[in-house]
């Protein structure tokens, strides 16, 4: 008879429940798990003397044999602690010990724009307005860096306590070594991929500009704009650039989506250009959105 595999432990047994960062001496307790992404799972990590709680993303050091997934992690960890922005996670730490490296990060306690969309589906272009705003001003700060995200989705826009908008997870993120520098290559798939990664063209900032397009778009409408049932099917759509914008939205609105999902990079706007765009004179930008905007519209004034 075959032999019964015996069981793996689970990922959570092999987390100690209590971590200590060698170069503070802090002992921090492991919380809920609050989800996974690529190699790491994160939980809720309280600082022991402070009680203070960060999302912890811990990343068992097994996935990180590799040089080339190990040099991932160190890039993620060098560009992410080196940014410091309102509307930008804050990095708070990292330490390793024999079995995990642990990243410590501000703490979204109202998840992300994935949960929101997912849970109201279109949302109002006030919100729009006021969620694409505080976006846009983290990749203005990311751009005069000369980082570029490259993997802007809903599920890395986290919403802080304050409904304030938190990008975050630089894991596919890379620096712009000299002006005119185009990449040619990346590795990971972005969720809101543009046309010139997929066709191998070098590609620059604009490919963050493609990814907000496709999140106000998302966010609008209700459902991504070259969404398929096939992945073969939505790299065809992105390639002949092939979506449609509903009538309902408003001119400014379609006009922007338009802009920022130009299949030629170089006729896309800057982060700043689109901070200019009639969008956010078109209607009310509320400085603040209550905590009822994750689960019902706001009532329309
Ligand atoms: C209290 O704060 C949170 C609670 C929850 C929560 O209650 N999740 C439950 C969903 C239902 N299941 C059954 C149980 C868990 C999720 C995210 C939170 N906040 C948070 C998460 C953060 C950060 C800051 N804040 C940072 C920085 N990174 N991440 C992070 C890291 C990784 Cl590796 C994955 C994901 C993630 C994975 C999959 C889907 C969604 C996500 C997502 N975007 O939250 C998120």
């Amino acid at each position: 008879s075959k032999p019964v595999k015996d069981k793996e432990p689970h990922p959570d047994d092999l987390i100690p429940n209590d971590v200590r960062d060698p170069s503070t001496g802090i002992w921090y307790k492991k919380g809920k798990f609050m989800g996974k992404g690529g190699f790491a799972r994160c939980y809720e990590l309280t600082d022991q003397t402070t009680q203070k709680m960060f999302a912890g993303k811990i990343v068992p050091k097994t996935l990180l044999q590799k040089p080339h997934h190990r040099d991932k992690m160190t890039l993620e960890i060098q560009i992410h602690r080196d940014v410091r922005h309102q509307h930008i996670v804050g990095f708070h730490s990292y330490f390793e010990d024999k079995d995990f490296v642990y990243i410590l990060l501000e703490l979204c306690r109202n998840r992300s724009l994935m949960e929101l969309q997912k849970r109201r589906k279109a949302i109002t272009e006030m919100e729009a307005r006021y969620f694409l705003k505080q976006i846009v001003e983290a990749c203005v700060y990311l751009h005069n860096r000369n980082i570029i995200h490259r993997d802007l989705k809903l599920s890395n826009v986290f919403i802080n306590s304050n409904m304030e908008i938190k990008v975050g997870d630089f894991g596919l993120a890379t620096r712009i070594d000299f002006q005119g520098q185009k990449k040619k290559t990346l590795c990971g798939t972005p969720n809101y991929l543009a046309p010139e990664i997929l066709m191998k063209k070098g590609h620059s900032f604009e490919v963050d500009t493609w990814s907000v397009g496709c999140i106000v778009y998302t966010l609008l409408v209700g459902h991504p704009p070259f969404e398929t049932t096939k992945l073969a099917d939505t790299y065809d759509k992105i390639k002949k650039n092939d979506y449609k914008i509903p009538d309902r939205l408003s001119n400014s609105a379609k006009h922007l989506i338009e802009l920022m999902l130009k299949p030629n990079p170089l006729q896309r706007p800057t982060m700043r250009a689109i901070l200019a765009h009639e969008f956010f004179t078109s209607g009310h930008l509320p400085s603040h959105l209550p905590t009822s905007c994750l689960t019902m519209a706001p009532r329309q004034v």
